[in-house]
Order: C-alpha cells, then structure tokens, then sequence
C-alpha cells in the first residue's frame, strides 16, 4: 500500500472501521452539545454500517454534555467537577446518539474504557470480547474514555489515542479521526503560509516537518499532537487512517480526496505493546547493570532480579516502569511484575535463589519480555 489512491481504497474498503470524533466536532461554539452535528456524524457513519460495515465510533463530549444542564457557564477545570459533570454528560451524549442511531434501525452499546483495561491483560482481553460480541450483533459500539473513574496520572484526556488503541484491539481495516480542521497542515493553520497536505506516506518522517500544536478550541483536548500520535499507532500497527473534518466524514469513509491519509508503515502488533511505546506513563524505575542492559537492548530477554541495581518509586504489579542503565539513559519501558515494596530483597539474586528464599511466585522476571518494549 504505497500511494494515496492504494490507501483511500484501502479505507473505502474496510470491512472494521473505527471512527474517532472530537469534542470540538460536536460542539456549538459556546462549548454546548450541538445537536445538529451529532445528525450529520450519525448518518455518515449509519451509512457505512448499513452497507454491511463493522463501525465502532469513539466519541468524545460526555463533558460538552454535561456542564449546561448542571447549570455551568462553562467547562469545568476542576478534576473532580470535570468528572461528575462527564457522569452527567455521558448518559445525555447516549441518548442522542440512542435516538439518532435509531432512526436507521441501528442500536448502540455503550463502552466506557480507562487506559488500563488497554493494559491489563484481563481487562484487555474482556473489553476486546465485548466489542468483538458487539459487533458480531450488528451493534455500533460506542466508546469513550471512562472520564468520572480515570484517575488523573493514568488517564488518556483526549481520545485520539484511545482510538488507535480501539483499532488494534477490534482488528480495525481503518482508522477515521474526524476532528474541526480539514486536514493535517505543515503548521497550525491560522498561521500564515501553513499548507495542506494530503498524503503522509510515512508517519515518522513527517514529525519533524511539521509543527503541531495543542487544541485550536476552548473544548478539544490534545490538539494535533496527539492525532499525530493516534495516526502513528495506526500506521506502525498496519492501519491506514484518515483525518478529516468531521463534516466530511462521508466522503472520508468513501476513500474520497479529502483531509489527510497516513499509509500503514508496519504489519499489526499487539495493542498493549503499543501502550506501552506510546501511551504508558511510567510510574517507577529499574536501573541495570550492563549484563542486564545488553540483554534488554537484544529485544528478546525478560528482565531478570539478577540484573537490577536498584528500584525507584511507587508502583504496583503491572504498572509501567522505565528500565534505564547505570547512567541513567532510558533503554526500554516494562509492566512491572511486582509491587516496588517487594522488589528490594529480590535484587541481584538468580532465580534459583527467589525460588529457595521465598517461595515460587517471586522467581519470576521483574519485567517479561512480552511485556517489555525499547525505546
Ligand atoms: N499542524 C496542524 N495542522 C492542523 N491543525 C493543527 C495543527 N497544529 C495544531 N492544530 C490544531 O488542532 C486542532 C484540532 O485538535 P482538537 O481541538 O483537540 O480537536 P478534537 O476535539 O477533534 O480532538 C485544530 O483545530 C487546530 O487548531
Ligand atoms: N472524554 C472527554 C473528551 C476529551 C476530549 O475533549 O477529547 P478530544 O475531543 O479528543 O480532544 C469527554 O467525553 O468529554
């Protein structure tokens, strides 16, 4: 899949297509829910589902949603208020899109999701089910950040890349992220001189040609920064993408001209492995000795007791931890396998020692390799 038309087709052709729209596609310009917009991204994407498409639609606006009937001027900047105000919000954006799914003869399922049912093997694999069950049944799923529980060091905030993270964990044909700008451009485009650009062919090399900036409105959360992201997770995972303005959403999902393609760079990988590249906020650190370091850098070794030096911070089992070398340069990010307070009396010592000293379950891996991705 090398050139534009190859990926447009590719798009138009996909039989599992995840449709991201953002908050600022949703809104009227005081920040409300404008119910008009919600019709249009309705219809674009029923259109797709009742030609005999697969179509999850991640969809932001559960706080747009939310603040006006709670009687707020505005969106709320206090976390727990922003929180309460997405539980509101969240079962007000349902019944929109309830009604309006409705007048197709479609229904609609409801996932909330936070970042770590994307990383928890359990939670991963239960939240894949559901989805694959949803849509086994002919139901649009729609999914947004789980915003009233994410806790605010592990949480997404926009939900750019929670849709790459969708795509892969649904096998997704083709990534859709519908937003208020029509295309990616080489600068923000309210600055003069920005140009449009319509085919990235490699995502990697583009980033250090453009310049991108956070959100361009008071609603919309990460901006082009994290589309780019979301774009490259795609790409790396074998997913073509598309980012378009929300209102040309049908001709987007058509394969027609419009907005900006990202060609898929790499054949598909796991989804939690591509959290942790992208994603994952690291809670604690490893350091290593250079037997270890050696090991990590090869790509294919677990990280043993044997080779730590030293454990930092607070983290539990299955947090993300960094595995730096002695001097501190980062080699790669891990799930821990322990929590921090149990790892000290495990350093430097063989597996056959953690076997003898203390039982069976700590002659683990501190990091396992499939849980381990460098940087
Ligand atoms: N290089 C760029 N090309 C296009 N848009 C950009 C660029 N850099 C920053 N932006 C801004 O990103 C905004 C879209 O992000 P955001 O407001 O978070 O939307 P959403 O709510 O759809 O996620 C655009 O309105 C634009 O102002
Ligand atoms: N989960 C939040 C949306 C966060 C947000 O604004 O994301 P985005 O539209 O991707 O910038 C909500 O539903 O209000």
């Amino acid at each position: 899949m090398k050139t534009q038309e190859e990926v447009r087709r590719a798009i138009a052709a996909a039989e599992t297509v995840v449709v991201k729209v953002g908050s600022s596609s949703l809104t009227q310009p005081s920040g409300h829910l404008d119910t008009k917009k919600l019709e249009a991204l309705v219809g674009a994407v029923a259109s797709v589902r009742l030609q005999g498409g697969r179509v999850v639609l991640v969809s932001s606006g559960a706080i747009a949603a939310g603040f006006g009937p709670l009687g707020f001027e505005s969106r709320p900047t206090d976390v727990a208020l922003q929180q309460a105000t997405a539980s509101v919000g969240q079962g007000l954006l349902m019944a929109h899109y309830e009604t309006l799914f409705a007048r197709y003869g479609l229904r609609v399922g409801q996932l909330l999701l936070t970042a770590e049912d994307t990383i928890r093997p359990q939670q991963y694999r239960s939240a894949r089910r559901t989805m694959a069950a949803l849509l086994d049944l002919g139901v649009v799923p729609i999914v947004n950040e789980n915003d009233a529980l994410a806790s605010s060091e592990i949480r997404f905030g926009d939900n750019d890349r929670l849709s790459a993270l969708v795509a892969n964990m649904v096998c997704a044909d083709a990534l859709v992220l519908l937003t208020d700008v029509d295309a990616l451009y080489t600068a923000p485009p309210s600055e003069p001189g920005s140009k449009r650009i319509s085919f990235v062919p490699d995502v990697n090399e583009i980033l250090d040609q453009v310049q991108v900036r956070g959100s361009g409105s008071k609603v919309g959360t990460g901006g082009m920064v994290t589309k780019l992201e979301a774009a490259r997770m795609a790409a790396v995972s074998g997913i073509p993408c598309v980012l378009s303005a929300a209102k040309n959403a049908g001709p987007a999902l058509m394969g027609d001209p419009v907005g900006t393609v990202f060609a898929p760079i790499r054949k598909r990988g796991s989804a939690r492995r591509l959290w942790l590249k992208f994603a994952a906020n690291p809670r604690g650190t490893l350091v290593v000795d250079a037997g270890a370091a050696n090991a990590v850098r090869g790509g294919r070794a677990s990280l043993l007791a044997a080779g730590v030096l030293e454990t930092q911070g607070d983290y539990s089992a299955g947090d993300p931890v960094w595995i730096v070398d002695e001097a501190g340069n980062r080699l790669a990010r891990g799930l821990a396998s322990y929590d921090s307070e149990e790892v000290p009396r495990m350093l430097g010592r063989t597996s056959a020692q953690l076997r003898r000293f203390f039982g069976e379950e700590y002659a683990h891996p501190l990091v396992h390799r499939d849980n381990l991705v460098l940087v």
